[in-house]
C-alpha cells in the first residue's frame, strides 16, 4: 500500500545487507548510538521500526492491541496468548506465591554450592548459574526434581537456547539446525512429564498447585472449547524456561564480576548487608522471606547492574494498521523494536550513564516512567520479575557469605545477543572464613 506523501517514514536504510545488519545489531546494539530514537532498518528480513527513549517506550509499551499486537522473530516465536495459560502462570510468579518458594530456592542454592563451589579452587562463572537458574525453574515450577532427567534436559535446553537467535540455516552441523533437534527432544520429555502429572492428578488427585504444569493440567475442561491443549503446556513450559534462565543467570553473572573487578566502597556495603542477615541465622538455616526484604542494597545493585547489561537487548512488536507516530508514519505489518540499552545509557534520563551508581535506585520515583526498562513494560512486562530477584538475591547471600574471588583471566563480554563472556567467566576461588 502507497503511503500518502505528505507523511514520511523514520529516518535510516532498509538497504542494508538483512543478515550483516542483524547480527551486527545483536552483537553491538552501542554501534548504533548515533541514530534517532525513531528510525527504520531491516532486521531478520523485515522492514523494522527502531525505538529508544521515554516517549518511544511510551508508544511501544503502552499502546493497545487495535495499535500494536505482539510479534517475536520466527526463531523465538512461541505463544502465551491462552488467558487460563497466562492465569495460571501469574498466579503462580505473584509474590504472594512466590513468598513460599524462598525456602525450595534457598535448597537449591545451597545444594548446588556444595556440588560445584564448595573444595574448588576455580570455577567458570557463566554455565554454572545457568545450570542453577534451570535447575530452580526446572524444581519450582515445573516440579521436575534433580537426578538424570534433570540433567539431560538441562544440556538439551542449553542447546536448543544456543541457536535459538542465530541465523536460520537449515544444514547439517549448523547452530541452528542442533538447536532443531534439541528442541525436538525438549519437547518430547515435556510431553512424557505432562502425561505422568495427568496420570497422578487423575489416579492420586494431586495439589493442582504443586507446579505449573498440573495447574495448567487442572484448568483443562473437556466440555470447554476454549480447552487448554497439550501443545500448548508444551509450549509455554517452553517459554518459561526460555525467558527465566539465562535472564537470571546473566544477572548474576555480572553481579559477581562486579565484585571481582570494582573496588567501590558501595559494594562493600552489599556485602556487609548480607554479613549482616547471616549473623542473624543458625548454621544452616534457611532464609524466609523476611530476610529477602532486607537485601535493599543488594537489589538496588543489581538494578543498577541492570541499566548498565540489561539481559535482554529489547522486543517486538507489529503495527497492525499504519501508525502516526512522533511525525512519522509506521505502515501497517511493519515490526516494531524497542532497545533497552539506549535508553537506560541515556544521559539526558541518568546522568553519567558510564559510571556505577547504585543510589540512583534509592528513590525509584526519581526515574521517569519508561525509562528503567530491563523487565519490559505494558501488559507484556516480564512476569517472572519476582521470581528473578528472589532467586538472585538468595544465590548471590550464599556466595557472598562463603566466598572471596578474583578474576582468573581477563574476560571481555559481547552480545549473543544475550550478554556473554568470551570464556565464560573463570574465577579464583577461596573460602571466606565462617564468622556465622
Ligand atoms: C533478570 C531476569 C529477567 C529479565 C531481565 C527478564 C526480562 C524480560 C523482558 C524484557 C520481557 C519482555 C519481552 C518482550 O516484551 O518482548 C520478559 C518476558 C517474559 N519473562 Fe522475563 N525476565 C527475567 C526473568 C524471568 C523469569 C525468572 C521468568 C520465569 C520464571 C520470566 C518469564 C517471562 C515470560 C513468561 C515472559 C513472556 C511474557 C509475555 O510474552 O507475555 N522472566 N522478560
Amino acid at each position: 500500500k502507497r503511503i500518502s506523501s505528505s507523511k514520511k517514514l523514520p529516518p535510516g536504510s532498509l538497504g542494508i545487507p538483512i543478515i550483516g545488519q542483524s547480527l551486527s545489531l545483536l552483537q553491538n546494539m552501542r554501534g548504533y548510538k548515533n541514530i534517532g530514537p525513531i528510525s527504520k532498518m531491516c532486521l531478520f528480513g523485515k522492514p523494522t521500526v527502531f525505538l529508544y527513549g521515554q516517549a518511544a517506550n511510551k508508544f511501544a509499551f503502552a499502546s493497545d492491541s487495535s495499535i500494536l499486537a505482539n510479534s517475536q522473530t520466527e526463531s523465538v516465536k512461541t505463544i502465551l496468548d491462552h488467558k487460563r495459560v497466562r492465569d495460571a502462570l501469574m498466579s503462580f510468579l505473584k509474590p504472594e506465591s512466590l513468598k513460599q518458594y524462598v525456602g525450595k530456592m534457598d535448597l537449591e542454592v545451597r545444594l548446588h554450592i556444595d556440588e560445584y563451589w564448595q573444595c574448588k579452587k576455580e570455577v567458570t562463572v557463566l554455565p554454572l548459574m545457568k545450570t542453577l537458574t534451570f535447575n530452580i525453574i526446572c524444581t519450582l515450577l515445573f516440579g521436575i526434581e534433580r537426578g538424570a532427567r534433570r540433567d539431560k534436559l538441562v544440556d538439551l535446553f542449553q542447546e536448543m537456547i544456543a541457536g535459538m537467535w542465530s541465523i536460520p540455516i537449515n544444514l547439517p552441523f549448523t547452530r541452528y539446525t542442533r538447536s532443531i533437534h534439541s528442541s525436538k527432544s525438549v519437547r518430547n520429555m515435556l510431553k512424557d512429564l505432562i502425561g505422568e502429572k495427568g496420570k497422578e492428578l487423575q489416579e492420586m488427585g494431586s495439589n493442582p498447585h504443586q507446579d505449573l504444569i498440573t495447574c495448567m493440567l487442572s484448568s483443562r475442561n473437556p466440555n470447554d472449547v476454549e480447552e487448554i491443549s497439550e501443545e500448548e503446556i508444551v509450549d509455554n513450559s517452553m517459554l518459561v524456561m526460555t525467558a527465566g534462565h539465562d535472564t537470571s543467570a546473566v544477572v548474576l553473572t555480572f553481579l559477581i564480576r562486579l565484585l571481582a573487578k570494582i573496588l567501590l566502597i558501595a559494594l562493600r556495603y552489599w556485602v556487609a548487608e548480607q554479613e549482616e542477615i547471616a549473623k542473624g541465622k543458625h548454621r544452616g538455616e534457611s532464609l524466609i522471606w523476611e530476610d529477602i526484604t532486607k537485601m535493599k542494597y543488594t537489589w538496588r545493585v543489581a538494578m543498577e547492574t541492570m541499566r548498565m547489561f540489561p539481559p535482554i537487548f529489547g522486543g517486538f512488536s507489529q503495527a497492525v494498521k499504519d501508525i502516526e507516530n512522533d511525525g512519522y508514519i509506521i505502515p501497517k505489518l511493519w515490526q516494531i523494536f524497542w532497545v533497552t540499552s539506549m535508553t537506560q545509557m541515556d544521559d539526558g534520563i541518568f546522568r553519567e550513564p558510564q559510571k556505577f551508581d547504585p543510589a540512583r535506585f534509592e528513590n525509584p520515583s526519581s526515574i521517569p516512567p519508561y525509562c528503567y526498562i530491563p523487565f519490559g513494560g505494558g501488559p507484556r512486562i516480564c512476569p517472572g520479575s519476582e521470581f528473578a530477584k528472589i532467586e538472585t538475591l538468595v544465590t548471590i547471600h550464599y556466595l557472598v557469605t562463603q566466598f572471596t574471588w578474583k578474576l582468573s583471566s581477563d574476560d571481555c563480554f559481547s552480545r549473543d545477543p544475550m550478554p556473554a563472556s568470551t570464556k565464560g567467566l573463570p574465577i579464583q576461588i577461596a573460602p571466606k572464613k565462617q564468622m556465622f
